[in-house]
């Protein structure tokens, strides 16, 4: 089993298209890392770069102690799952799971063999003769997992594999991803603009924007301690509120509040303060930055109330949303809330990098 590397990955497409810029990381044989973001930030660009389905403009593609950036992509060892499911429509889906083993020419005993375990893992052995067209997309997105997994690749690689999948049976498909290739100790890389998969599937998380990767970690130090503004408003829903205020000595000031700044060199002019609306509360004895405002919003999302309060400011009211248990009861008017002093984030306003990069 073998480790998974990209150094300083780079793809042009043209002077203004540069979808890919110096991603490097690794990938261990016990890894499920995804790549996040949102619509054109490169994530399908780097998976099929390291498929080679795409040439790579600069930078190399390390496998174990191998160098295979120019390698082709049927040399690769490596399986890829597209989100089209890409099945063969004339085949029955034993013929399409024993395809790839075919071409390689492995024994009809073989591959009788391993087709068989496939489609117990993935609970298809009712449906082994049926073709495609006789499935439902849960099934259809089972057997292109299916097709990937019987080559008992060094890599899998799946891109966007759940995003034609209705809500219910997504989260299905996509504990039993989860299941399968925790079993398969090779490394897995899965892309996805979805945060909920990325974040109940990955081991590490690998934000991208732009082209860029804004943090790698795994996905409790992503939500936790975002490295800075983007990832902080791309991960998490509802989103952490995140809000421009004046400093003056050395505090924050929110409206008619003061909010204590955390331990930095220099106070800035403006600093942006971040808080997840699952932290702001109802104050309770011990708290303080207590803040009021004026409810004029309260959206019900079952599990919670999502309140949205404005607090007035000197300049554009601003607004703070907190998610609360629907028992307190919320009516339009005056509210007090608490930003318990250890769940703000701080972010600097030009650069937008967290300021406090807290441990664990
Ligand atoms: N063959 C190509 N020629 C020119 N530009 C391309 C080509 N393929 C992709 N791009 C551009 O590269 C950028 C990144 O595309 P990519 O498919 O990697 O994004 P993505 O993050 O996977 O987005 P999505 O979630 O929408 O699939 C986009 O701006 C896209 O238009």
């Amino acid at each position: 089993m073998a480790t998974l590397e990209l150094k300083n990955l780079n793809k042009t497409y043209s002077p203004k298209v540069v979808p890919v810029k110096d991603i490097s990381l690794t990938v261990d044989d016990n890894e499920f890392l995804t790549l996040l973001g949102p619509s054109g930030c490169g994530k399908s660009t780097t998976l099929r770069m390291i498929a080679g389905l795409e040439e790579v403009t600069r930078g190399h593609i390390i496998l174990g102690n191998e160098d295979i950036t120019f390698k082709r992509p049927g040399d690769r060892n490596m399986a890829m799952v597209f989100q089209s499911y890409a099945l063969y429509p004339h085949m029955t889906v034993y013929e399409n799971l024993a395809s790839g083993l075919k071409l390689k020419k492995v024994p009809h005993g073989k591959i009788k063999q391993r087709v068989a375990e496939v489609a117990e893992i993935l609970g298809l052995e009712e449906l082994l003769q049926r073709k495609p067209g006789q499935l439902s997309g849960g099934q259809r997105q089972r057997v292109a997992v299916g097709r990937a997994l019987v080559r008992n690749a060094q890599v899998y690689l799946l891109d966007e594999p759940l995003s034609n999948l209705d809500a219910l049976l997504r989260e299905r498909v996509r504990a039993d991803i989860k299941q399968i290739f925790a079993a398969q100790q090779v490394p897995v890389v899965y892309v996805t603009h979805d945060q909920t998969e990325a974040m109940t599937l990955s081991t590490k998380v690998a934000v991208l924007n732009n082209g860029y990767v804004q943090q790698l970690d795994p996905p409790a130090r992503i939500y936790n301690h975002p490295a800075n503004l983007f990832v902080a408003g791309f991960v998490g829903s509802p989103q952490m509120n995140l809000l421009t205020l004046p400093c003056q000595g050395h505090h924050a000031i929110l409206g008619g509040f003061q909010i204590p700044l955390p331990d930095i060199p220099t106070v800035p002019p403006q600093i942006v303060l971040g808080i997840r609306p699952e932290h702001v509360r109802i104050p309770q004895d011990r708290d303080t930055n207590i803040i009021k405002g004026r409810v004029f919003l309260v959206e019900n999302l079952g599990m919670h109330n999502l309140v949205s309060v404005s607090i007035a400011s000197q300049t554009e009211p601003l607004t703070v949303r907190a998610l609360l248990p629907p028992e307190q009861n919320i009516s339009n008017g005056e509210m007090t809330l608490a930003l318990p002093h250890e769940n703000i984030h701080w972010f600097d306003v030009e650069s937008g990098d967290s300021l406090v990069r807290k441990s664990e």
